[in-house]
């Protein structure tokens, strides 16, 4: 590219003011600049970019060939000598034009650098996620951000130009407009939209007047939705709460215990006597006989109740799995220990751990429960130090514990830690008085359960109850009522809605091999000869004769298995 040779007579402040200028445009080169004062600023700068200075206008006109000389020193004088000088193919450039020309230059630039700061002050704007709407005095809407679309769907074009006071008589702006002050932190839904939106709004004030106002605001649809999950989670969270309460206060009392039986009322008054004493116990008894809800009780009735009552199944959890859960570890103690868990001794920490299923616990935990025992501490996996801990041990199993130390399965010496007072809960088959209220119990809770109103059993279907052997105990007894209670159409159970059950249990004792226990045994046969022979006086003679059994005795048996007639 050709550059534009020039030349600059004048090396004051006009000069100057040109070097700088010129220096911006490629096409131009400033071959010299010439001065009569040496000093002049504008020779310094010429110097400092290596341009040629001279002391006279002539000799920089004879050094080179220029195409333009700008004369800025506003000797007329020197004008006139200078057009007399220089070449008709140079272009001469007079002081007053000159002038004209750095105006035009200057504002041009100042121009180009409004329309950057612009362009920048868009970009800022727009990326705001705020909703940014402005008005002038009138209310003419002059500006809105992509954000004010976003959040009310209303497109640019469509919203600038209207008249705020029409279109949100309501809103932040108006309020402002209308008391020349800031309005700050308004609700209202956004016009146009169904988004919920905070708007601090503000006037925007120029030289002491207001010219117009600006509104900056937030789509709160998304706090308010985030408000109510809040809510909702918090209420979740207090209901866990509760139940964890409720967990930790134990889910039995002895009220709750129901019992007929002198048996049960025995065991009870025992219970609740070792519940007042801080000792370990063992609850024993086949499955489904009770022996959590006594644990339960036994923990409300202590001095410990308010502490928590902590379960752990020691059958349910796999043997790895049931150290860390009993004692906890440290954070980093194995691979996967993430972060630092308490142990559920710790967790009963004040109150009482109830060590379901003890007779199933492995010979290397019973070594280690025996010394948390002995010791009153335990030490977390990977931990260095033991922690004292203030815990009483109740334990339960349906399991025959003085049989698996005879084989070595049990600790004798952890069993006599455990067993310091037993309760040994009998099969509900030695206690078939308790069988009618346990049945009235279930009634009413499964009733409540279900919106039924069934009002008890027949005799026939009771004395089905109060015969059946009940290996699953007071359990099995629960489910085989939900069960007839659920299908029930009428108002009283049935022995027809009970056969299918106890169809299924007989198929059960088939499949041991047709073998009955004796007393099962015995009861059938009563119960078949009284079909056999009828219900009366005479009737139970005859059916005692065949029994080969006094009357006296068939009448005590009667009553010991419930039958009634
Ligand atoms: N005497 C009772 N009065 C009221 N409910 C009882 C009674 N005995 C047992 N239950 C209820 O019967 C069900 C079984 O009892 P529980 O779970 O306490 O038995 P368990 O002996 O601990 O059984 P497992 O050995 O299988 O753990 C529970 O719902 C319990 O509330």
């Amino acid at each position: 590219m050709q550059k534009l040779k020039v030349g600059i007579i004048g090396a004051g402040r006009g000069g100057s003011a040109l070097l700088e200028t010129l220096k911006d445009f490629d096409n131009i080169q400033v071959v010299g600049i010439a001065d009569i004062e040496r000093k002049a600023p504008g020779m310094k700068i010429a110097g400092q970019r290596g341009i040629r200075c001279f002391d006279s206008a002539e000799k920089l006109l004879r050094e080179s060939q220029l195409d333009v000389v700008f004369e800025v020193t506003g000797d007329d004088g020197l004008v006139k000598e200078l057009r007399s000088m220089i070449p008709e193919s140079t272009t001469l450039v007079e002081s007053r034009a000159v002038n004209i020309m750095l105006t035009i230059i200057r504002e041009r630039k100042e121009l180009l650098e409004i329309k950057e700061i612009k362009e920048q002050l868009s970009i800022i704007l727009n990326s705001a996620q705020e909703g940014i709407q402005m008005v002038d005095r009138n209310g003419i809407i002059k500006y809105v951000n992509q954000g004010y679309t976003r959040i009310t769907g209303i497109p640019a074009e469509q919203r600038i130009g209207t008249n705020v006071f029409d279109v949100s008589p309501d809103g932040a702006l108006v309020e402002v407009l209308r008391t020349g002050k800031p309005c700050l932190g308004k609700r209202n839904r956004a016009v146009g939209s169904n988004a919920e939106v905070i708007s601090n709004a503000s006037p925007i004030v120029v030289n002491g007047k207001m010219t117009g106002a600006v509104v900056v605001f937030q789509d709160i649809s998304e706090i308010i939705h985030l408000t109510e999950e809040l809510r909702r989670s918090t209420s979740v969270i207090n209901g866990l709460k509760d139940e964890i309460k409720k967990l930790s206060e134990g889910q039995g009392k002895f009220e709750d215990i129901v019992c007929q039986s002198q048996k049960m009322k025995n065991i009870i008054n025992l219970a609740q006597k070792a519940a007042r004493e801080d000792t370990t116990i063992l609850i024993t008894g086949e499955s489904g006989t009770g022996k959590e809800i006594f644990a339960n009780a036994i923990h409300a009735e202590s001095p410990r109740n308010g502490k928590p009552f902590i379960k752990v199944n020691c059958a349910a959890i796999p043997e790895n799995l049931l150290e860390s859960e009993l004692f906890g570890y440290e954070a980093g103690a194995f691979t996967g220990a993430g972060k630092l868990k308490l142990g559920k001794f710790e967790l009963a920490s004040g109150g009482t751990i109830f060590l379901d299923e003890i007779g199933d616990m492995s010979p290397v935990l019973q070594a280690k429960l025996l010394r948390v025992i002995q010791g009153q501490e335990i030490e977390r996996i990977g931990g260095t130090h033991p922690i004292k801990i203030d815990v009483r041990i109740i334990s339960a199993t349906n399991r025959d514990l003085v049989d698996l130390i005879r084989r070595g399965r049990f600790r004798e010496d952890l069993y006599f830690r455990l067993n310091v007072i037993n309760i040994h809960i009998p099969p509900l088959r030695e206690r078939k008085e308790d069988i009618p209220a346990l049945t009235d119990l279930y009634i009413n809770f499964f009733n409540r359960k279900f919106y039924k109103n069934v009002k008890g059993v027949t005799n026939k279907a009771r004395d089905m109850l109060m015969s059946y052997n009940w290996p699953g105990n007071v359990r099995e007894l629960a489910n085989i009522l939900e069960r007839t209670i659920l299908m029930a159409d009428g108002e009283w159970i049935t022995e027809e809605l009970l056969i299918p059950y106890f169809e299924q249990f007989k198929g059960r004792e088939k499949a041991r091999g047709g073998i009955l226990p004796l007393e099962e045994m015995e009861k059938r046969m009563i119960k078949k000869a009284l079909e056999e022979y009828g219900t009366s006086v005479e009737g139970k003679r005859k059916a005692s004769e065949a029994l080969k059994i006094s009357l006296a005795t068939l009448y005590n048996k009667l009553k010991k298995y419930g039958i009634r007639i």
